[in-house]
């Protein structure tokens, strides 16, 4: 027996990211919204708080340079302080080639406000006074998963085996929720360790469901105009085509957890040259099981359940198939790292999965021509 699991792909389930939906809240919103002009009545319909640029100013010290977060692909963010309720926040102010018309920003804002899970950054409000389109967000305190796994650790207190293990759970529970609780279906185009963000007890929040990205639905995806994705990250059809659709965002996702396996960078051009892309290292390590123990971070000091580690490897070994329509759902996902990353404490050791599941995720060794190292004892959990 082979304790990989096989999730059900793609495209038993959907073709290609694809599906079927009504006319949703957000179809509704939309078509209300650009037939508005832009004033108090607009502003009013949209789940967020609206706020003057005086108040944002005011928030961030006049976006003054000490309080800047850091400058991203849509424009900078500074973390601020709301003076009417002293809340801490992270202010985007969008560049200004962004989002000029008054209305379109309007829609883009009522869809992401509309987003709520505890895995996602929350929308706070907005602000559209003049020219200027800023976004406003709960702060993360504990930064990116990029700063704290793959950074200089000098300050930082290394992540254990099973926080790394929930913060996958976390992120991979965000991709479910746009993939499959949302209607329709919303691409996220650029998971990577620098858009997962952490709070005091390192539980992640994906950021940056930038405007971009809200306006690229699963149904338009042959409409993609500007290139998203970062290299190392995206998946090899888009690549070649432009096309993103939901199983993109799974072979990202399939890069992350290895990134959390390994600590190593999904780029790292200071590696030989055959270890600098991390997927093209791990690929023909895949194939043998035995070696896996070697793939883990080396700060981790084999404190990892072997069980575990050959588990999370597989599940980034199917997330990080070639062939897209092979790649599992994010649910399926969900499903077998919400096993790995609720180890007890005492032993480390990951539960046996329920039959419910386990029958679920039958074992995949004729699509990845895997054969599991480990005991039989291990090989039941999966
Ligand atoms: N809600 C937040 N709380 C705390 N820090 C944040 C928050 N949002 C963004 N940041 C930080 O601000 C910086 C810029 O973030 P931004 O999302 O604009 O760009 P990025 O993720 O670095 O790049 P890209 O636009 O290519 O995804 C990053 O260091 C990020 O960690």
């Amino acid at each position: 027996m082979n304790c990989f699991p096989c999730f059900s792909s793609h495209k038993s389930k959907k073709e290609n990211g694809k599906r079927e939906h009504d006319s949703s809240a957000d179809d509704f919103i939309r078509s209300r919204m650009l037939g508005m002009e832009a004033n108090q009545e607009e502003h009013a319909k949209i789940a967020a708080q609206k706020f003057s640029f005086r108040e944002l100013a005011a928030a961030t010290k006049n976006f003054r340079q000490e309080c800047l977060l850091g400058e991203g692909g849509f424009g900078r963010v500074y973390k601020g302080t709301l003076q009417s309720s002293g809340q801490v926040v992270a202010v985007k102010q969008l560049d200004r080639n962004h989002m000029k018309e008054c209305k379109e920003f309007l829609v883009e804002v009522a869809r992401l406000s509309l987003l709520r899970h505890s895995n996602l950054v929350s929308l706070i409000g907005y602000c559209a006074d003049g020219d200027q389109r800023l976004l406003v967000y709960e702060f993360l305190p504990g930064g990116s998963l990029e700063d704290n796994l793959l950074k200089s650790k000098d300050d930082k207190p290394e992540i254990d085996w099973l926080t790394r293990m929930k913060i996958a759970y976390g992120a991979a529970q965000a991709l479910e929720y746009l993939h499959d609780k949302v209607d329709p279906p919303i691409i996220y185009c650029d998971l990577k360790s620098s858009n997962v963000l952490l709070d005091e007890e390192f539980n992640p929040k994906l950021s940056d469901i930038g405007l971009d990205k809200l306006g690229q639905s699963a149904e338009n995806t042959s409409k993609q105009s500007r290139v998203m994705g970062t290299y190392g990250y995206s998946a090899p059809e888009y690549a070649r085509s432009s096309i993103l659709t939901t199983v993109a965002d799974v072979y990202s996702f399939g890069v992350v957890l290895l990134e959390l396996i390994t600590g190593r960078r999904a780029v790292d051009t200071t590696k030989p040259a055959n270890q600098q892309n991390l997927v093209a290292w791990a690929q023909p390590l895949f194939k043998e099981p035995k070696k896996f123990p070697e793939m883990a971070d080396p700060v981790l000091k084999k404190q990892f359940p072997e069980r575990g580690l050959n588990q999370a490897v597989a599940i980034a070994a199917m997330c990080l198939q070639d062939e897209a329509t092979a790649r599992p759902l994010m649910g399926d996902v969900v499903a077998a790292l919400s096993f790995l990353s609720t180890a007890s404490e005492e032993n480390n050791i990951p539960p046996a999965l329920p039959p419910s599941i386990s029958s679920k995720l039958h074992c995949i060794s004729t699509n990845l021509s895997l054969e599991c190292g480990g005991d039989a004892t291990e090989d039941k959990q999966m």
